[in-house]
């Protein structure tokens, strides 16, 4: 028996003896890591519907309820105790949120070594990960021309943000955070590199804690909360050994205890018990879990930004980007005007079952960007006599533009990401960036086609996302 499975078994004799249940007559935690899935839970007999795989007493999850570390720091964990800055210009003294709470109880717990009652949990969670937060630059550069910017990734801001809030309170409270070991203080890159590792597992791992009433009035008493969403994180273990997909066979129920049950009529013998994380495009599944899967590409997402498209009306209509610019500044007076559009489809929900029945349908381009080219295009009338008639023909033609123009933004064509996907030997983190490039791709070229086809007025249903121009 090797260390990974020594590590399974001690982490499921420790669930079951906090309290946890698991019903091994059904399921069995397996290695998954030839598939690049780490752990997961395989049916070994079939499963009828709404059975319960698993429960999770509330005492076993992780949080700032649960570890000691917020009664020993109270000042740091209760919002009560603080003096905020009322400008808000410096936060050090604001209260902790959900996510940076649980990243320091993680630290917490972990620096605790055998001292914690979650070591045998601790023990299975990754050492590292498929993030792109930890990719190279010579590996982000596969990423170029996503969604998945170096903004959006956010490691300059996640550095920024632990080391001003993380780290000093470890560094502050030694004798707290290595009160169970005589030994070494990690030092400043090494705590990093922790508060790192954990924020990932907070960020692919933890959970949404729906409250009940008992827990609500704790609350009251100055508990961390999701200010905006008025949820709770935690890590739940046993919860999160689920892997996830776009089509799923199990939910967590939030009650008492949590609870897991099967979906599906019939879960059959060999089947993975999957969770859903959501209706995530792959860049989004890969920012925040380091992976994709094909059956995710129906949410995928692509962003058309605004400079693209304004470069493609100047080319349309003969106009300088001068004037264009000036154009922009007189409807930025009136408007909201955006910086990038959103393009995707409809992709339908699953159903009770976790099936998705729905066959994703792109449907128009952008409403929002048709109505900014619109406007552009008024505004220009005066000086470029265009009749209503043209104007239309006109934005199919700057939108068609605009959309080979970001096509050409990917250092690679589709052709030659196909190619690619074809290779035996292409990395890892390599072929979840050409996942990611070549499904943002598809959905341009989807929207390419319904442009020329001049079908781009369908009634849009489902998510829209807008990001404001900055004025
Ligand atoms: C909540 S954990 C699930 C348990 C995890 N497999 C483990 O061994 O700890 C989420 C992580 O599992 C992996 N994962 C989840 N669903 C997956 C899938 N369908 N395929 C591959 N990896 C998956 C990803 O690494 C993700 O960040």
């Amino acid at each position: 028996m090797d260390n990974f499975e020594k590590a399974t078994d001690l982490f499921l004799a420790w669930f079951k003896a906090e309290g946890g249940e698991f019903r091994e007559d059904l399921l069995e935690i397996q290695d998954l890591r030839s598939h690049d899935a780490g752990r997961g839970i395989i049916a070994i007999e079939e499963i009828p519907q709404n059975t319960t795989l698993f429960t999770i007493p509330r005492e076993i999850i992780i949080n700032v309820r649960t570890s000691t570390l917020s009664q020993k720091l109270p000042h740091v964990f209760n919002p009560a105790n603080s003096s905020s800055d009322e400008d808000g210009d410096d936060d050090v003294d604001e209260p902790l949120d959900s996510w940076t709470s649980l990243i320091l109880v993680l630290m917490y717990e972990y620096l605790r070594g055998p001292a914690s009652k979650w070591k045998p949990y601790i023990d299975i969670l990754p050492l590292t990960f498929s993030t792109p937060i930890f990719w190279s630059g010579d590996e982000l550069k596969e990423l170029d021309g996503t969604c998945l910017t170096a903004e959006k990734i956010g490691k300059r801001e996640a550095d920024e943000m632990l080391k001003r809030r993380v780290l000093p309170v470890v560094m502050q409270n030694e004798s707290v955070f290595y009160e169970e070991q005589g030994g070494d203080r990690l030092g400043e890159s090494e705590l990093l590199a922790l508060a790192h590792r954990m924020g990932s597992a907070v960020m692919a791992y933890a959970f949404d804690l729906e409250e009940g009433q008992e827990e609500e009035e704790e609350e009251e008493e100055g508990w961390v909360e999701d200010r905006e969403g008025r949820t709770m994180l935690g890590m739940v273990p046993m919860a999160d050994l689920l892997n996830a997909d776009a089509e799923f066979n199990a939910h967590v129920n939030h009650g008492d205890k949590l609870e897991v049950t099967s979906l599906r009529d019939n879960l059959p013998i060999g089947s993975e018990v999957l969770n859903y994380y959501g209706p995530l495009p792959c860049s989004e599944l890969l920012r925040r879990y380091g992976y994709v899967t094909p059956g995710h590409h129906r949410y995928d997402v692509a962003e058309m930004p605004w400079r693209l498209v304004r470069l493609a009306l100047g080319k349309e209509l003969d106009v300088s980007d001068d004037e264009l610019v000036k154009v922009q500044e007189m409807l930025q007076e009136k408007e909201d005007l955006e910086e990038y559009f959103i393009l995707e489809r409809d992709s339908g929900e699953p159903d009770a079952q976790g099936r998705l029945t729905y066959e994703p349908q792109l449907r128009d381009t952008s409403p929002e960007l048709e109505e900014q080219v619109k406007l552009f295009l008024k505004a220009l009338k005066k000086s470029h006599s265009a009749d209503k008639r043209k104007r239309d023909e006109v934005h199919h033609d700057v939108v068609a533009r605009a959309l080979r123009a970001k096509l050409r933004e990917y250092p690679t064509t589709m052709e030659e990401d196909e190619a690619l996907l074809l290779k035996d030997d292409l990395g890892k983190r390599h072929r979840m960036a050409v996942e990611v490039r070549l499904g943002e791709k598809i959905l341009l070229r989807e929207a390419l086609g319904l442009v020329q086809r001049g079908d781009n007025d369908g009634e849009r249903v489902g998510k829209k996302m807008k990001m404001k121009m900055e004025v």
